[in-house]
């Protein structure tokens, strides 16, 4: 497993050029496109549905997509993103009336399949699932829009799932998405993500490359136990 991922969130791309924005980002050293679905139901905005994500294929993004699903209902969605080229898939358990289903239904597409938890989303959403997991992914902001400041309680409850990660025996990524910037991606590292998504912290600034390798940079100062 490539110990650590980064994986620019769309949402704050420039949208008018998104396969040049996600070419130019890929180009920069991002290994990962992370994709936010919002339905204006789950959260309060409403973004890219699979016709985006595959628009994104037939111009060329090779790149794992790593679509997060926040939507309500659930699991209409997952054929239809795996049709249209998502490599991974997380959901919000709290969304789904039947959460192994989903995750099943992830699998059966081909896809890795994830559960996210928001700040306030209590860890026993991972109880019984955690054999069947590829990935967990800690909300560090509310969901719904990029730009908000990293809530810094999300460190202990990373700390927390890494725990349940190393006693389940299995590889399963620790993916962290909120307020990821240059100046805190180490201590989130030190706390146990190995998957970090980033939006503004990449997208606002002129030189992707430049944030991508300062966040490295970082990584490889992290002390991990
Ligand atoms: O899912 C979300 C927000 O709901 C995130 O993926 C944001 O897009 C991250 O943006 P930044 O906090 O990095 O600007």
């Amino acid at each position: 497993m490539q110990p650590y991922l980064i994986a620019p969130s769309i949402l704050s791309a420039d949208l008018a050029r998104l396969g040049e924005e996600v070419e130019k980002v890929l180009a920069a050293g991002a290994d990962v496109v992370h994709f936010d679905v919002m339905d204006n139901h789950y959260v309060p905005n409403l973004t890219f549905g699979p016709m985006i994500c595959s628009a994104l294929r037939n111009y060329g993004v090779q790149a794992d997509i790593d679509v997060h699903l926040m939507v309500q209902p659930v699991d209409d969605l997952i054929s239809m993103f795996a049709d249209a080229g998502a490599s991974m898939i997380s959901f919000h358990p709290e969304a789904s009336l039947h959460v192994d289903r989903s995750v099943q239904l992830i699998h059966q597409a081909g896809c890795k399949a994830g559960l996210v938890l928001n700040p306030a989303t209590p860890l026993h959403y991972l109880d019984h699932m955690m054999d069947k997991l590829d990935y967990v992914l800690l909300m560090s902001v509310n969901p719904g829009f990029g730009g908000q400041a990293f809530i810094p309680s999300t460190l202990d409850k990373l700390r927390l799932v890494k725990e349940r990660i190393k006693a389940s025996g299995r590889e399963i990524r620790l993916e962290i998405d909120g307020g990821v910037k240059v100046d805190n991606i180490r201590a989130i590292a030190e706390a146990g993500a190995d998957m970090f998504v980033a939006g503004s912290a990449i997208f606002n600034q002129p030189d992707y490359a430049s944030v991508i390798d300062a966040m490295r940079q970082e990584l490889a100062k992290a002390n991990i136990k």
